[in-house]
């Protein structure tokens, strides 16, 4: 397993161990001593899964309070994983990594408490997998808007033909969204 920094201070971009062979091949997508060796001490309760057509946006959602850590693949199709950091303390406050994750790239994405966390998707027939260290407290839920001109996320899909939940159309502004100390 290599696991690298990201532009973003904080996550990680996880390429796991493939073992293929004649039948196919297998991965361990999470193992806890193997990802504490690598800085990941996270406890996970619950596990998510989203199925989504090109170009549909998810996102950017998080919860403050009650934030949640996220590790995220894609397990069919690909997709633009997007994070942006919303701790004031972070000498990245404020600054978005964006990485193609997909079933043929098999990469893994772990995202710290702290960070807005969205995707584009790239391909019909997406299929998104995710733990989270936190449960789901929609009463928590803040959505910061795909397109706030602070933040300045290159979507590699034209704004014409990306497809968002009402929720996610009325996100708020950088400025005002309620970030972490
Ligand atoms: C997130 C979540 C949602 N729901 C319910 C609430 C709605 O009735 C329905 C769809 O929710 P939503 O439109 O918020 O789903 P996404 O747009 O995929 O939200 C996710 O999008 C980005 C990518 C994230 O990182 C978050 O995990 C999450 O906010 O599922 C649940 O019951 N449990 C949950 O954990």
């Amino acid at each position: 397993m290599k696991v690298s920094p990201c532009a973003v201070e904080g996550p990680l971009l996880i390429e796991p161990r493939i073992i293929e062979d004649d039948r196919g091949f297998f991965m361990e997508s999470w193992n806890a001593a193997a990802f504490a060796k690598a800085g990941i001490n996270a406890k996970f309760v619950q596990d998510n899964h989203s199925h989504s057509d090109r170009g549909v946006l998810r996102g950017l959602h998080f919860q403050n309070p009650q934030p949640q850590g996220k590790l995220v693949r894609v397990v069919t199709g690909s997709v633009f994983d997007v994070a942006v950091d919303l701790r004031r303390s972070s000498p990245t406050f404020g600054q978005w990594v964006g990485i193609e994750l997909s079933a043929s790239n098999r990469r893994m994405l772990w995202l710290p408490r702290g960070f807005a966390h969205g995707f584009l998707t790239l391909e019909d027939g997406t299929d998104f997998v995710y733990k989270c260290d936190a449960f789901y407290a929609s009463e928590h839920e803040h959505t910061l808007a795909w397109n706030d001109p602070d933040i300045g996320i290159d979507w590699p899909i034209s704004a014409d033909k990306i497809r968002l939940s009402a929720k996610d159309r009325e996100g708020a502004a950088f400025r005002e969204v309620e970030a972490f100390a």
